[in-house]
């Protein structure tokens, strides 16, 4: 194994583990705020995460995952909504997520889909809420008024406009796009109205801090719902291909603790097969077969071709589940480029 000294290349967080726990404790922070963010959704708790706990930990930053975070952030600090757009498990998440955490600002996190409407995005009518006034004046007489006022929750976009928080709205091309009219104003005029909602504070002034980004997978992007032209005018895209191979070694490397080697021949293995194969084969494929080489290795470890074909075999097969003779397709296609 080479020689830690010897990289060149800066990693936030630590590198190889072979004590799992920090990672684990560190994940389940992350998964904690993220948990935060939903329950907030639902019980009117706040949205809202910590910067740092949301920061993807471990992150590899070599020049090219700076240079495109740089662009996001940069984007973000000329008041731009930014638009990640690229194939599945190819790192939007994590880069969009290290951007937010940069700007320091809190941090709310949304997730696309069917489901998702504008009340869902700006908040709700939760019932009402009774109490009693109770009115002494005369004396020996208590007169009881029972009132009952109606409780408004706000949902993550209204939360995140107000507190100038950054959003992250992942995979937003999955919602309805009628669900996203209300950010039309929101950027244009710096106004969040809140349909549904009477009263004055009908509507909310965007605060001057407030930003976002929004992630979509390209195939997706491209095909699901098609958002509305006008919102996409206002966003920067920034198109996200993977990595060049020695960024993925260094995040597969960070994941799993695995020699150089097995790293190198898995990573090269996941590049050869994004080419030959018609599934996408991401990052995350080659994070989750080198997981599987440390747990199955073998005498030979990735020297062991048929290992690791079982493993790319495994990793890869729930993209093609339930397609007739698909498995043996794919296995043999797999077998064939290792
Ligand atoms: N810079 C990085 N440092 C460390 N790990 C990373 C980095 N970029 C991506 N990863 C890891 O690669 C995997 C895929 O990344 P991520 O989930 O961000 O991709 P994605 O494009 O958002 O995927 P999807 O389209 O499926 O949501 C994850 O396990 C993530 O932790």
């Amino acid at each position: 194994m080479a020689d830690d000294s010897s990289r060149k290349r800066k990693v936030r967080g630590r590198k190889i583990r072979s004590d799992r726990k920090p990672k684990e404790g560190r994940r389940a922070k992350k998964e904690l705020a993220r948990t935060a963010s939903s329950v907030g959704e639902r019980n009117g708790d706040s949205p809202l995460a910590d910067p740092e706990a949301i920061a993807p930990d471990p992150f590899v930053e070599t020049d090219a995952v700076t240079s495109l975070r740089d662009r996001i952030t940069g984007w973000l600090d000329a008041d731009q909504p930014v638009h990640l757009i690229g194939p599945t498990g190819c790192g939007k998440t994590a880069l969009a997520l290290s951007a937010a955490a940069r700007r320091g600002r809190p941090v709310v996190w949304l997730n696309g889909d069917e489901a998702v409407d504008t009340a869902a995005l700006v908040g709700a009518h939760a019932g009402g809420e009774r109490y009693e006034e109770h009115d002494r004046f005369v004396s020996g007489v208590d007169k009881k008024t029972q009132i009952v006022r109606e409780r408004w929750v706000d949902n993550p976009l209204s939360v995140a406009v107000r507190e100038g928080a950054t959003l992250v709205y992942n995979e937003f091309s999955r919602s309805d796009p009628a669900a996203h009219n209300v950010l039309l104003s929101v950027f244009e005029e710096g106004v969040l109205e809140r349909p549904g909602k009477r009263g004055e504070d009908r509507s909310i002034d965007v605060h001057p801090e407030f930003r976002a980004i929004f992630t979509s997978n390209d195939v997706e992007y491209a095909g699901v719902h098609e958002q509305q032209d006008a919102l996409l005018d206002r966003f920067v895209g920034v198109h996200v291909e993977y990595y060049d191979d020695e960024t993925e070694r260094e995040i597969v490397r960070t994941h799993v603790d695995l020699s150089e080697d097995d790293v190198e021949t898995i990573v090269d293995a996941t590049r050869s097969l994004r080419e030959d194969l018609d599934i996408v084969v991401g990052t995350r494929a080659a994070i989750t077969a080198a997981k599987g080489v440390s747990v199955f290795d073998g005498e030979n470890g990735t020297d062991d071709d048929e290992l690791l074909t079982d493993v790319f075999t495994d990793v890869l097969s729930p993209k093609i589940a339930g397609e007739g003779d698909g498995i043996d397709d794919l296995r043999s296609k797999i077998s064939e480029t290792i």
